[in-house]
């Protein structure tokens, strides 16, 4: 009798197994017919796989040129790109993106469920970044407003993260799978540094956005991931990306000498030698060179190469015989997008003629590029990013000659314009320029202005006393 029980049991448990196996056939069969249905309505692009899509031919390394190449051999400037289960838009060409970005801003202006870049770090709801379009975003946006004015970026890459294909990877323990549990207390701890730094920039005696900042999150129920958030914003969106700009700008002004001399002879014309620009010559429009100079170089190599983080529209949307599901993610390719012969021939001459004195060639908005994104999601930190291009490179336009430096035996170094990092914030690999003074009299007002700018800038000194150490023992969990 027990044996027969016991047999019994092994047959019924044998019955679950395969039934439980034939469930998960037939779903996984189900969601694949899903996948194949909805890729028939969406733009072309390389046959996705169950489960994972098109993880494995994407490439990990610079995968924007070969989106471009993509849309080449399809014909076409949308892609799709299957991260895992969900389709993703990649989109190669300017017009295409402002119909659905600019366009459409009350339908495009979301973000995507992103894995890797949100839940698994706790910045779902929490970051103005990825926050979905809502009154939360508004707040998170009205709030870095006050500043009158992406290295984690990596993660927005589509592709790049089996963990963003398969979200379930996500609830694995660290013992199997490292990387979630290192990416949320990374997180954690990162969001309790932030937080320490603002306490600690509040007791400043100077206003600062720090006192303002803890200010609000009293008056808008803020959490501390919240706050620092809106800190590490600044700093992760703000400082990279402007300073990859300023290496972009000296790459090209050595390896473009004629673009350099009309810039200078701008200088010249409304500043001279006998002081340096100010911010009234930059603001009154009166260098129109420079301004169409800083406009060149965000166009020539943007810095965000794939615009940021995608958009996702909150509304089932048509478009040239396109369906695209609500929440489908919408990456703008700029490396393709700034790089269209059709809008801007000949891309990869630096050529700041391409915005003087109006645009050259057609393009769909008035100030003819997109560096900065789309609709009502655009960078929030533009017009502070814009400011201290224009001024920190009028001034080293103003000051130096830049030229390609001089190799082990006194020769001028071959500089390449193609030789740039892997990150989604693209910026040159390192390279040699020579910074000479245009004259005396410019190196002595230099010299002046430096220990100036010392002196007025003593009441800031000082170091924080906050370490990471410190953070480790008390991480902000949302
Ligand atoms: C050369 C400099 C910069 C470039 C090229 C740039 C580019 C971008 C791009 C392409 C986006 C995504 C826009 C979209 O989704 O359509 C973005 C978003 C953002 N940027 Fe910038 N940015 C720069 C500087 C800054 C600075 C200085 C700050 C902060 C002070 C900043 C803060 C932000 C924030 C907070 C967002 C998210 C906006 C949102 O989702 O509501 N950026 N930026």
């Amino acid at each position: 009798m027990g044996l027969l029980a016991t047999l019994d049991l092994h047959t019924a448990a044998q019955h679950s197994l395969v039934g439980a196996l034939l469930a998960g056939i037939g779903w996984l069969l189900l969601d694949y017919a899903r996948m194949l249905l909805l890729r028939r309505k969406l733009p072309p692009g390389p046959w996705p796989l169950p489960i994972v899509g098109n993880h494995f031919q994407t490439p990990s390394v610079r995968p924007w040129i070969a989106w471009e190449e993509w849309g080449k051999y399809y014909n076409s400037p949308m892609l799709t790109l299957w991260i895992g289960r969900h389709p993703r838009i990649i989109i190669n060409d300017a017009w295409v993106a402002s119909d659905l970005l600019e366009k459409k801003a009350d339908i495009f202006s979301s973000r995507p469920h992103l894995i890797v870049m949100g839940d698994a770090i706790n910045c779902t709801t929490t970051n103005q970044t990825t926050l979905p379009y809502g009154d939360r975003w508004r707040m998170h946006r009205k709030l870095m407003q006050a500043l009158k004015i992406m290295e984690s970026v990596n993660f927005v890459i589509p592709g790049l993260f089996l963990m963003e294909a398969i979200p379930a990877l996500m609830h694995l323990p660290a013992w199997l799978y490292k990387l979630p549990t290192a990416l949320r207390m990374g997180a954690a701890i990162g969001a309790r540094y932030f937080v320490m730094l603002t306490e600690e920039g509040a007791q400043s005696k100077q206003q600062s956005f720090a006192k303002y900042m803890l200010k609000s999150q009293k008056q808008f129920a803020m959490s501390d991931v919240e706050v620092s958030g809106l800190m590490a914003n600044l700093i992760g969106g703000g400082v990279d990306t402007t300073s990859s700009t300023m290496m972009s700008c000296i790459l090209a002004l050595a390896c473009f000498p004629e673009v350099q001399r009309k810039a200078q002879d701008d200088m010249d014309r409304v500043v001279g030698q006998d002081r340096s620009p100010s911010w009234d010559d930059i603001d009154h429009g009166s260098l129109p060179y420079l301004t169409a100079l800083v406009k060149e170089v965000l166009r020539w190599r943007t810095v965000t190469v794939l615009a940021g983080i995608p958009h996702a529209n909150t509304k089932d949307v048509e478009y040239r015989g396109y369906y695209f599901p609500a929440g489908t993610s919408i990456t703008g390719n700029m490396w393709a997008i700034h790089r269209n012969p059709r809008d801007f021939p000949d891309p990869d001459t630096f050529r700041p003629e391409r915005f003087l004195g109006g645009l050259e060639n057609p393009y769909p908005n008035s100030r003819g590029s997109n560096p900065f994104g789309w609709g009502r999601r655009q960078c929030s930190g533009q017009p502070l990013a814009e400011q201290g291009l224009l001024f920190s490179l009028g001034r080293l336009i103003w000051a130096f000659n830049v030229q390609p430096g001089l190799d082990d035996k006194g020769e001028q170094v071959k500089l390449d314009i193609f030789a740039y990092t892997e990150s989604e914030n693209q910026r040159p690999e390192p390279f040699r320029v020579r910074f000479t003074p245009r004259s005396d009299k410019i190196r002595q007002l230099l010299l002046d202005e430096a220990a100036e700018a010392r002196e007025s800038l003593r009441i800031y000194d000082g170091e924080t006393k906050i370490t990471m150490e410190d953070a480790a023992q008390n991480p902000a969990m949302v």
